[in-house]
């Protein structure tokens, strides 16, 4: 299908890209000079090169992408409210990984790691390969967008970011299948080693993501007390603390379901019926 032309043609049409792919970067950097409107649940065109990341974003009002961090909930809508009201973002810190959340409560729950795994892809918890989730990529992804939200001029790599797998498993020496079918059992024990550790001093882990200031962006796993906003966490809720001018002492908490086809499907509803506005 020639896309360029179809959305040449016609006005009030959105683009929507639900891949996980970068190969539609190329295609949205056209879209957008038709002036065409965006809605993305994929991260990768927006956590490309800054120059993408401008061009994707020259018409804000023409770009959703809600569903890129937290799947459905209002993470986007909110922050960009804050700002645009002239409240200044110093610090979010959150656990952004729908996956990660679930297999961390189900490790806690005695479970072993490689099956936990296994069941959050086919709850359509993770990423089409599960190593972006695990390699802690996925929030990375999400960490990206946000610092990017708040006026960081930053890049991936400037994020610091903990894998829960070797390198030996990633994607360039096995496939997926081979991954989940044999490679990931060998890091059971290791995991569940790690709970059990965090466990004996009341603690649990969560995988944590970042942003203070004008320089701290991190993803990692943190042992952290179990009666904490974070270590309540159960299964694929995601929790967002922001802390602003606004919300000092006290942080604006967003918290719920942050992955699952549903909510995903939900968010990018919301983000297509928003941009109709635009077209009255
Ligand atoms: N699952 C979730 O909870 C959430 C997912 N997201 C994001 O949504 C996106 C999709 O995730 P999910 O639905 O789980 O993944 P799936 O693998 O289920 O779906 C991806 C879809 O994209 C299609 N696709 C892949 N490459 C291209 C391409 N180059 N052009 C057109 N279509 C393509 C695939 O088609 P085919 O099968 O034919 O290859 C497939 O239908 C990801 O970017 C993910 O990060 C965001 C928030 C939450
Ligand atoms: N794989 C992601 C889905 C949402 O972005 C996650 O587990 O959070």
């Amino acid at each position: 299908m020639d896309i360029a032309a179809l959305l040449g043609k016609a006005t009030g049409l959105a683009f929507v890209d639900c891949s996980a792919s970068s190969e539609t970067i190329r295609m949205l950097n056209q879209v957008v000079d038709m002036g065409c409107c965006v809605v993305l649940a994929n991260k990768k065109p927006l956590t490309s090169t800054m120059e993408d990341y401008d061009k994707l974003v020259s018409y804000p009002r023409r770009i959703r992408h809600e569903s890129t961090v937290g799947a459905g909930l209002p993470v986007i809508a909110s922050l960009n409210r804050l700002l645009s009201s002239g409240d200044p973002v110093h610090r979010i810190i959150g656990s952004l990984s729908g996956t990660l959340g679930y297999v961390m409560s189900e490790v806690e729950d005695g479970k072993p790691f490689s099956e936990v795994v296994k069941v959050a892809k086919n709850l359509g918890f993770t990423e089409p390969d599960p190593r972006d989730d695990l390699s802690g990529m996925d929030v990375a992804r999400k960490a990206l967008i946000l610092a990017r939200l708040l006026g960081r001029r930053i890049n991936l790599d400037s994020i610091k970011i903990e894998s829960l797998y070797p390198d030996e498993m990633g994607p360039d020496a096995m496939s997926v299948e081979e991954f989940l079918g044999s490679g990931i059992v060998s890091l059971d024990n290791d995991v569940q080693e790690r709970v059990k550790r965090a466990s004996l001093n009341g603690n649990v882990l969560r995988y944590v993501c970042v942003i203070e200031g004008s320089s701290r962006c991190e993803v990692g796993i943190q042992e952290l007390p179990k009666d904490s906003p974070l270590g309540r966490l159960r299964g694929s809720d995601n929790v967002l603390e922001i802390y602003s001018r606004c919300y000092n002492k006290q942080p604006l908490v967003i918290q719920g379901a942050g992955a699952g086809n549903d909510t995903t499907a939900a968010g990018v509803l919301a983000d297509i019926l928003d941009i109709q506005d635009l077209f009255p």
